[in-house]
Formats: structure tokens, sequence, C-alpha cells
């Protein structure tokens, strides 16, 4: 089987890394740990949330793609991607929407990009209800990133699937839809 690499994307809130649980809890399809310069929020773990790095430090790894989003650093290394690919068939990764055209110009077909859409309205709801704090809520939902990613950019508009997650029990179904049609599970 080909190995196949599931790229959650989409604005922040809009359920990325709650979709990649699922994968995680119902298929036990594991996702890439990718680095950021951005301090950890409450509960989050380094090494399972994110590798939690000094800007010295980040800039000191090798990515296969690396972007700023509202003023932190991310990256995710092929390294890291290769190793996890060693020992499961199928991975996910979460990233913006410019990493996941780094990684459907990478790896093609081998690359299933999901892109998340929520209104803007739902998305801060959801947000503040997260417990993302205000000033730094404010700062990142004025972001030009956090604009952009609330729309499939052009590079990927025939290239991925799109679920609106408005409701998470329809939106898991329709992910399980993409996995048997992909042959995935
Ligand atoms: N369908 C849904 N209905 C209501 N709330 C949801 C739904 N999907 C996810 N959420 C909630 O919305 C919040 C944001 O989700 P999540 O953290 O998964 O988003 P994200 O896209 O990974 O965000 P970020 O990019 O900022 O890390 C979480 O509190 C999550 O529980
Ligand atoms: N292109 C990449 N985007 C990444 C990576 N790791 C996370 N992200 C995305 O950044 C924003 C902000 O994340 P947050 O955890 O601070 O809310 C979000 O869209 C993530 O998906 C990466 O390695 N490359």
């Amino acid at each position: 089987m080909d190995k196949k690499i599931i790229v959650i994307t989409g604005a922040s809130g809009t359920g990325k890394t709650t979709i990649s649980k699922y994968l995680k809890d119902t298929y036990h399809i594991p996702s890439v740990i990718t680095h950021t310069t951005r301090l950890p929020r409450e509960g989050e773990k380094d090494g399972i949330d994110y590798h939690f790095e000094t800007k010295e430090s980040f800039f000191k790894n090798h990515y296969l793609e690396k972007v700023e989003y509202s003023g932190h650093w991310y990256g995710s290394s092929e390294e890291s991607l290769k190793k996890t690919w060693e020992k499961y068939d199928a991975v996910s990764i979460v990233v913006d929407t410019k990493g996941a055209i780094s990684y459907k110009k990478k790896y093609g077909k081998n690359a299933v990009v999901i892109f998340l859409e929520v209104s803007f309205d739902k998305v801060t709801q959801r947000l503040k209800k997260r417990g993302d704090d205000q000033s730094r809520l404010s700062t990142r939902i004025n972001s030009e990133e956090f604009q952009r990613d609330l729309k499939i950019p052009c590079e990927l508009v025939n290239e991925c699937y799109k679920i609106t997650n408005d409701n998470i029990k329809k939106t898991e179904e329709k992910v399980n839809n993409i996995l048997k049609s992909e042959k995935i599970k």
C-alpha cells in the first residue's frame, strides 16, 4: 500500500486538532508532531502537542516547510514524517493552508488534504470557549494568515476535500467516507 499523509487544514479554531485526535482514537492514525515558537496553552505538553522551541532552537532544525503564523514560527520535518511512516501506512498532520500547499506539491496523490470550514462568527466563539487569551485571540483573528485560511486557496481548489464543520458527528461521518474512498481504512 502507498503511504498516505492526511493533511488537515483550515483557519485556527475550525477543528483541525479535534479531527486529528478523532483519527488517532478511532483509526489509530498518528499525527506528525510539528515545531513551534509559541508558548504552550494550558494543558499542552512538549513532545505531545508540539515540540515547543525557543527562537534560537527553532532555526537550528531542518524543515520540510515552515511558516510564520500570527507572530510565531511553525515548522514540520520530513524526518519525523518518514519515521512515522516506518511504523504506519497512514499518518495525519495539522498545518495552515500554506503548509497544506507544500505537502500537496511534494506528495501529490499521497497527500489527502481535508480543508475545514466554519463561519467567522462561529469560529470566534469556539476560540473564546476554548479559553484562548483575549488579547492574543484578537491579534490572531485579525491576522492576515487567519483571514486567508478561512477560504480554500486557489492552489487547493480541486485538490482537497472540504468539510463544513458545524456538527462534529456529521464531520466525523464525512471523514469516515473520505478514508473509505481513499482506501485508507
Ligand atoms: N463541530 C464542532 N462544534 C463545536 N465545537 C467544535 C467542533 N469542532 C471542534 N470544536 C471545538 O472548537 C475548538 C477549536 O477546535 P480545535 O482546537 O480542534 O481547532 P484547530 O483548528 O486545531 O485550532 P488551532 O489551529 O488554533 O490549533 C475546540 O474547543 C473544539 O473542541
Ligand atoms: N505550515 C505549518 N502550519 C502549522 C504547523 N504546525 C501548526 N501549524 C498551524 O499553525 C496555526 C496556528 O497553530 P496554533 O496551534 O498556534 O493554533 C494553525 O493553523 C496550525 O494548524 C507546521 O508545522 N507547519
